[in-house]
Order: structure tokens, then sequence, then C-alpha cells
């Protein structure tokens, strides 16, 4: 049921009812303060990202064409770069400049560390999520393959653990003299940590200054609390405990500083396509704000209550209470500009920008208590906006932002922008972005697997794609790597703002994930996304290991002034296709097909049939893959690539669809509501998603996979309202 509020629109009525009883009440806004300025607003900005997202349109049709009338012949790089100025796909050049941003916490702006990114769909995993500051390193270590073989198991394993973990210990907090490995027990001696040895020898911290804290009496700490590259590490120590009773010093854990920072994401990872989801998805993150939220569940045969961890408290090692936060610092990602919503109708039926009602609406809920330092200590709201192509929609989204805050009675500048360099348009003219919000930006991410679905299509025409994973092994996405970490360095990023690196998308490789992401940091980037609390732990340890700060010292003194150098922007203007002397075997081919389709059908069921909007899919070497939104727009542009320059046929994706459903259903056997494709394959909502998304791939705006997925998922709503 809809309400007519205002002449013009109608809200949802459960929309409308949330935001009045569960919302308003605890900001100093009316119903009347709130729904007409906020319908006026829609009103007002509609139309400014109508025409957005008909700029983007006109210019893809134009790059198109271009491609088309020079079909078969190879790039000419000058010719390409002068089009692409002359259609204002590249912008003009922005003077030299530093961002400007004030109220930034130092979560953000001063420490480095993991990014962890969540649905904001499931409380559990969003309770999780926050809570993930700190993590145990004994259980990512004895959990994972990250740095102990799989074959050690049991107590042994547990051993193993230790042993790493002492060994760490010693490479960033050693002692004067000695293992920690060797170490009997540790006592407070005034303001020192003292470590002594069975021999009854004592020794300290070969820098003292790392010991900042301690709970439990000075001759039998309960916890010690070290610091270094500002991240935390606290000793729990518990004769008694499952770990402790095997340790020599009778450490039971040692807990991490983890996620620093954690996206509560309405984006990427979530299946929100109705006002139903979208109250829920505020729920939650209402929940987050207030603190109230909770999740129960069943884990091991046990019910068990999730809910928020409070602030830690130790005393210090100067005296006086050492207090540190029990949760991330929390960011919310918006969705983009494209999608609608009918959470509001306007008079003739249309739904509202999404993006805009996002921006108010998670805006709004994270005013609750935005001066009791419950969340952001500098009272700032945090706002990541995906997807965004170009500085004129950046702009947009700061004009949007100070309507928002002037509609919320906020102060100006209050609501941060994070933005995604996830399109090639954004990428190419990212200072001129950045300059664009140079008084709110607080990040600049890149945003790997949407980039590179955006490279697929923005280039469709221009010739096929090579397979999948060489994508990322050409010239265009080490180039895009450096000249965001470069522009960010540029524009003043070092000590305010953070430069981002992207997710890791295999949660159970942890090995490989350890090997790969310690690039992140030593690339100058001060944060990364990683799937779980698990893989937060683990990345932490790479923080340890470089300091960022001075890696970006280094590289500011070596970069060149320009915001991006002339050899760079060509390196990520040069298309990754297949070269016209390149063949590639039909195993290849036909491997990449059933590749593509199996990671598209496994994601698509689950979000289709189940609203899921982020799963772990095998791929067909069962290596569990992290699928999402942007992960769907690679697999389908590049089917769609291929299938428009002949590499593949329909009827050989059709034949690899088929496979691959009764594959995927083998998979799902044990979902709870899961309905196999393969009992009707033809009226199945997920596989003619799937087919939608592959074979209409090509025409889908920028390659977004939304349109499509949210159109089935509705389908599947109204024909079983229960789900
Ligand atoms: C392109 C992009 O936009 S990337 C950003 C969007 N992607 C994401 O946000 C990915 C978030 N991650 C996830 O959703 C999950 O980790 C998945 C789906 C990838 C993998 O999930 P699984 O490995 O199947 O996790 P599983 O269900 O086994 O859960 C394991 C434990 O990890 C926790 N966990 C897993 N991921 C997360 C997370 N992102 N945040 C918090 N907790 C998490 C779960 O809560 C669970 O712990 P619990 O039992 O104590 O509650
Ligand atoms: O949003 C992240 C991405 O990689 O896409
Ligand atoms: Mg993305």
């Amino acid at each position: 049921m809809n309400l007519a509020i205002a002449k013009q629109t109608q809200i949802d009525s459960g929309f409308y009812h949330f935001i009045n009883d569960e919302v308003l009440p605890h900001t100093h806004l009316t119903a009347e303060q709130f729904w007409q300025p906020m319908q006026n607003l829609i009103a007002e900005l509609m139309p400014v990202n109508q025409s957005l997202l008909n700029q983007r349109q006109r210019l893809q049709q134009q790059i198109d064409h271009w491609h088309i009338a020079r079909k078969g012949q190879a790039l000419d790089q000058q010719q390409y770069q002068a089009f692409l100025r002359e259609i204002g796909y590249l912008e003009p050049e922005v003077k030299d400049f530093i961002i400007s941003t004030e109220g930034v916490d130092p979560e953000i702006a001063t420490m480095a560390g993991p990014q962890l990114v969540v649905p904001v769909q499931n409380a559990r995993f969003a309770l999780n999520a926050a809570n993930a500051r700190w993590g145990s390193l004994y259980d990512a270590l004895y959990g994972t393959n990250a740095l102990i073989s799989e074959s050690e198991e049991g107590v042994n394993r547990a051993k193993q653990v230790i042993k790493a973990s002492k060994q760490w210990l010693d490479e960033h907090f050693p002692l004067a003299n000695g293992s920690h490995a060797d170490v009997a027990s540790y006592v407070v001696y005034y303001q020192h940590l003292l470590a002594f040895f069975d021999d009854g020898s004592e020794t300290g911290l070969a820098k003292p200054g790392q010991f900042v804290a301690f709970s439990g009496h000075k001759d039998c700490p309960e916890a010690i609390v070290l610091k270094h590259h500002q991240l935390h590490v606290e000793l729990c120590i518990d004769r008694q405990g499952d770990a402790g009773k095997l340790d020599h010093a009778a450490i039971d854990d040692i807990q991490l500083e983890a996620a620093l920072t954690t996206i509560v994401d309405f984006e990427d990872s979530v299946a929100t396509v109705d006002a139903e989801d979208k109250v829920m998805a505020y729920k939650n993150w209402l929940g987050l704000i207030k603190g109230d939220l909770t999740a129960e569940f069943e884990k091991d045969g046990q019910t068990l209550v999730r809910q928020l961890n409070p602030d830690k408290s130790f005393r210090g090692a100067k005296g006086g209470e050492y207090a540190l936060p029990g949760r991330a610092l929390l960011m919310v990602r918006n969705v983009g500009h494209l999608m609608a919503s009918d959470l509001v109708l306007q008079a003739d039926g249309q739904p509202s920008p999404e993006g805009i009602i996002d921006a108010i609406v998670t805006a709004l809920i994270a005013s609750i208590n935005l001066d009791s330092g419950s969340n952001s200590r500098c009272s700032s709201i945090y706002i990541v906006k995906p997807k965004m192509h170009g500085s004129q929609e950046v702009a947009f989204t700061c004009l949007l932002f100070e309507k928002v805050e002037q509609l919320l009675g906020l102060p100006n500048g209050t609501l941060k922008l994070g933005i995604m360099d996830e399109e090639r348009r954004t990428s190419m003219n990212l200072k001129a972005c950045i300059n664009a919000a140079k008084t709110r930006v607080v990040f600049i991410n890149t945003g790997f697997l949407d980039r590179t679905g955006d490279e697929i299509h923005t280039s469709m025409h221009a010739g096929a794609f090579v397979p999948k994973n060489a994508i990322k092994q050409k010239p265009w996405f080490q180039a895009y790597e450096d000249s965001n970490v470069a522009v960010g360095l540029n524009c003043g990023f070092a000590g305010h703002a953070q430069i981002g690196k992207g997710m890791w998308p295999m949660p159970d490789e942890m090995a490989q994930m350890m090997a790969q992401k310690s690039g992140h940091p030593k690339a100058g980037a001060n944060t990364a996304w990683v799937p779980s609390p698990t893989a937060a732990v683990l990345h932490a340890m790479h923080y340890h290991q470089t300091d960022v700060t001075q890696v970006q010292t280094q590289l500011l003194s070596h970069l060149a002034q320009s915001s991006m150098s002339a050899p760079l922007r060509q390196q990520m203007l040069q298309v990754p296709l297949l070269g016209t002397h390149d063949t590639l075997s039909e195993q290849v081919i036909s491997d990449e097909i059933s590749n593509n389709v199996q990671g598209i059908l496994g994601y698509v069921v689950r979000w289709v049939c189940l609203g899921i909007g982020c799963s772990k899919v095998p791929d067909i070497h069962h290596v569990g893959l992290m699928e999402d939104r942007a992960t769907l727009r690679i697999s389908s542009q590049h089917l769609a690539n291929w299938l428009h320059h002949g590499i593949c046929s329909e009827a050989q994706v059709l034949a690899a669809m088929t496979q691959m459903a009764a594959v995927v259903d083998k998979q799902n056997a044990a979902t709870p509501g899961y309905q196999a494709m393969t009992n009707n394959l033809s009226e199945n909502l997920a596989f003619n998603a799937a087919k939608a998304l592959i074979f209409e791939g090509g025409n889908q705006p920028n390659g977004y996979t939304e349109p499509l997925l949210h159109h089935y998922r509705q389908l599947a709503k109204s024909q079983t309202p229960e789900q």
C-alpha cells in the first residue's frame, strides 16, 4: 500500500511507518520536517540524475560507433585519445590541488589497516563485521591455510599456531634479548613490560614504548597491550585457557586490531529489489547505529545471540585509563546513480532515484547519536558512493550530500565521500573527480571487479577480449592501480584520507591472500578490502610488516607533479584485446565458457530465488569464489563480448548453461529453500535471468547487472510472496 503524502508523490507505507515510528523519534525532526523536504529534494535532483545517466549512454554510443567504424583495424592510440577528448570522455586536466576534508577519524586519516565489507541484509554478518575491529590471531591461523599447512591437525596444529604467533611477536615486538617463545611469564614493572625466562633471567622489549597498557595485577597481568604502526595487539593471558594451557607463558590468545573500518554495503553484495527489502536493510543499519541490533542463530548445536561488542578499557602503562574502540568505524555504501526504487513513487508511477533516497535515509539514520562518538568520534558520516562515471557525477553526489545536510539540519561537511574508482571514466579523470569532492573526499579505492566489467563493456565493439584471468595481467590493470595511488598522493591523501585497494575474492584461499595482499601496503595503500573478519586479522599482519606512512613518503618524493603521467594514461587506454595472431584452443574457449557460466548460474540462482546478494560459488577448479554483482558483471560482459565477436556460439553457451545448471543444483542441494533449476530449465527464473545477462549483456547500461537481476528477483518474489 502506498500513502499519498503530498500531491505529487506516493510513499510506500512500510517505509513511511518505519521512518516515522523507528527513526524520526531518535532525531530532532518531525514527520512534517522530513517528508515534504525529502520529496522536494528528490523532485529537484531527479532530472539532474537522469541527465547524467543520459550522458553515460550518449558517450557509450559514440564509443561503440567509433569502434564499429574501425572494425578490424588496430587501435591508434593518438586518434583514440583525441576522440575521447573531443566527446568529453577524457576531461580537461585539472591544476594541482590538495584535498581539505576536515573532521576525519584517525582510522581513515592516519591509521593503516584492513577494510571489511559486509552485506547489510545479513544481521549476523553485519554484527560480526562491526566487531571485527578485533580478532584472534590464533583462530585465524588455526582455521585457515594462511601460514600452517593443512596436514597439521589437533594439538600439533595448535602448537604450530602458537609457534608461528611467537615468531610474529619476535618480528614486530622483539625483546631486548631472547625470544617470546621462551618466555615463562610477563610482568609489569613500573611503566615497563618485563619478560622472565625459566632460568630467572629477565628482559624488556627492544622498544619499550611498544608496551602501552595492561589489565589485571601487575605481577600477573590478564592482558598486555602493545602498539606498532599505530595498531594495537592484546596478549590475553590465562593459564586455564585451551591455548594458555599449552603455552609456556600462558598466552591464551593474541588479539589483533584488524578491521579499522567496515563498509556496511547496500550495493554490490545485496539483493534489495523493492521497498520491503530496502526497509529491512535500513533497519539493520539503524540497529548498528543505535547499537541495539542483535542476531540469534544456531551454530554447532547451540543457540547464540550476537550483539555489538563494547569498547575496551585497560590501565595505561603510564597511568590512567587506556581506552580503545571495540568496533570498526562504520561507513555505509549507498547504491549508485543508476537504479530507481518504489520507496517513493512519482505522480506518474515512476520510481525515484534510489541513490538519492539512500543518501537521505542512511544519513538520517547515521545522524542518530552522531555526537556521542559511538561510531565516528569526529561526528562525521561516511558514505561510499559506487559506480560514478567522471567528475560531473561526483559533483552531483556532493551537491546531493550538501542538500541532505540542509534537510537533516547537519553542519555542512558532515557527510564525507568515499569515491570508488571502479569505472573507466572515473579512473581516466580521477584527479578531476577528487577535485569535485575536495572538501568531502575521504577515500579513493580501486574496485577492480566493477572496473574490469566496465573495461569490457566500454570497448565491447573494439574486438574480442583475452580470457578473463588474463585481463588483469595486461598493462591497463597495473597502470590503473598505480595511477590511483599516484593521483591520491598528489592530491594530499597521505595522513588525511584512504587510498584503498580492492577485494580479495577467494575467501578460503588465505595462503594466497597472505602472499598477494602484502603487496597492497607496499604499493602505498593504507587500506584494502577483505571479505571476512578472519581475512581482516590476517591482512592486518601486512600493516605490521609494512609501514605505509614511510612507503607513501617515499612514493611522494618520486612522483611527478602531473596528476597522471602520459605513460600511465597510455597504458590505461590499452584495451586488453586478443591480438590478430592470438589463437585460443577449443579447450581454452570451452573452459572459459564453463567457468563463466558456472559462476553466473551459481550466483544468480541464489540472488533471484533466495534473495542472497553475495555468495561463495566454486569455480570449475573447485575454488570457492566470492561472487557479487561486480563479478557477475565481468562474467556476463565477457561472454557477451565473445559471443559478439564470434569466439563462441550461442549454442555452445546454452549447452554449457544446461550442463552447469545441473552442477549448480548439486552444489546447492543442501541449501534450505533451494529449488533445482533442472526441474524445469525453460521456466526457471534464475536460468532465464542468467540467459538474459549473457545474451542481452551487450545492451545493458554500462554492462550493469542490476536491471536484470532486479527484474527477475521481483518476478520470483511475486510468484512466492513468502520468500
Ligand atoms: C565487488 C565488491 O563490491 S566486493 C564487496 C562486496 N562483497 C562482500 O561484502 C563480501 C562479504 N563476504 C561475504 O558475504 C562472505 O564472506 C562470503 C559470501 C563471500 C563467503 O561466505 P562463507 O565463506 O560462506 O561464510 P560462512 O557463511 O561460512 O561464514 C563464516 C563466518 O564468517 C563470518 N563472515 C563471513 N563473511 C563476513 C563478513 N563479510 N563480515 C562479517 N562476518 C563475515 C560469518 O559471520 C561466519 O561467522 P559466524 O558463524 O560466527 O557468524
Ligand atoms: O565494488 C567493488 C568492485 O570491485 O567492484
Ligand atoms: Mg563495485
